[in-house]
């Protein structure tokens, strides 16, 4: 039988509670919020990461869908003016319109639906993020050549690394796999122009992994410099596009763009996150 945190809504059977403070703590020491930041914390719970984030000055928007704990946040932190607790689905609650931070202990079941929304839309205001999620998906999204061409969108634009792993004992009810610490950084910009190539190339090589590099880049270069721009990219021609990484393509991307190649505008689902 799985052990439930203490004092904890009978209705929120099914999620798992951070327990310890140091990850807690180690997540808002990552995320370093500055004084009147705009922070997000989504799935608060009981407050196990809202309660260190109120300590740094940053405003905190803690978000929370099961009406105990609702009522339970707002009664912990009513009298805290940087805090304000929203009662609101995660999913479709509206995301800010100026940086913001995202630093929370996520619910597993949504996390894919969560990152979607965050690391998306190409007018993401999404700053960073230190969030806890299952250390299977930490891995996933975090290879230097992703699976699939949403995670290669996500990581032209963000860095994701992981930061700890973090054992299922440090929940209640324990889950039954570990976790991670996952960061996200948002990249130095890289202008509209190579946002747009970086989707382009990464969406061609995503259809024709087998395909060679020059192939992919040649539908939108001038074949003759194709071979130049790959070797600028650390890349052979023929390597199977498939096998590039994304900090390849991002480098092909910019230096297309720089050269003034026309890139196809970003389609338009890509804003509904
Ligand atoms: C994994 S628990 C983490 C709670 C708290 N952050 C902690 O670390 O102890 C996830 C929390 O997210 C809430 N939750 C689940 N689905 C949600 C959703 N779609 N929108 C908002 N909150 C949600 C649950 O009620 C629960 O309180």
């Amino acid at each position: 039988m799985t052990r439930r945190g203490r004092g904890l809504p009978a209705s929120a059977a099914g999620t798992h509670f951070l327990q310890s403070r140091a990850v807690a703590a180690a997540l808002v020491r990552s995320a370093a919020p500055g004084s009147g930041d705009l922070v997000l914390d989504l799935g608060a719970g009981a407050g196990a990461v809202t309660a260190p984030l109120a300590d740094t000055g940053a405003r905190v928007l803690a978000v929370e869908r099961n009406p105990a704990f609702a009522r339970r946040l707002a009664r912990r932190f009513g009298a805290h003016e940087r805090v304000r607790v929203v009662h609101d689905d995660l999913r479709t609650v509206p995301l800010p319109r100026r940086p913001f931070q995202v630093v929370a202990s996520i619910p597993f079941a949504v996390s894919t639906a969560l990152l979607r929304r965050l690391l998306g839309p190409p007018g993401t205001r999404l700053s960073g993020a230190d969030l806890i999620v299952e250390w299977g998906l930490a891995r996933r999204i975090t290879r230097p050549v992703p699976r699939d061409l949403e995670t290669a969108w996500w990581a032209a634009r963000f860095e994701l690394c992981v930061r700890a792993r973090v054992p299922a004992d440090r929940f209640a009810p324990a889950p039954s796999v570990d976790a991670a610490h996952l960061v996200v950084r948002r990249r130095a910009d890289m202008g509209a122009g190579a946002v747009r190539g970086a989707y382009a190339l990464l969406e061609a090589a995503y259809a024709t992994p087998a395909a060679p590099a020059r192939a992919v880049l040649g539908a939108f270069v001038a074949r003759r410099d194709t071979h130049r721009l790959l070797a600028g990219a650390g890349a052979a021609p023929a390597t199977p596009a498939g096998e590039l990484t994304v900090a390849q393509w991002r480098a092909l991307a910019r230096a297309a763009s720089r050269e003034g190649t026309p890139w196809p505008a970003l389609p338009r689902r890509l804003d509904r996150g």
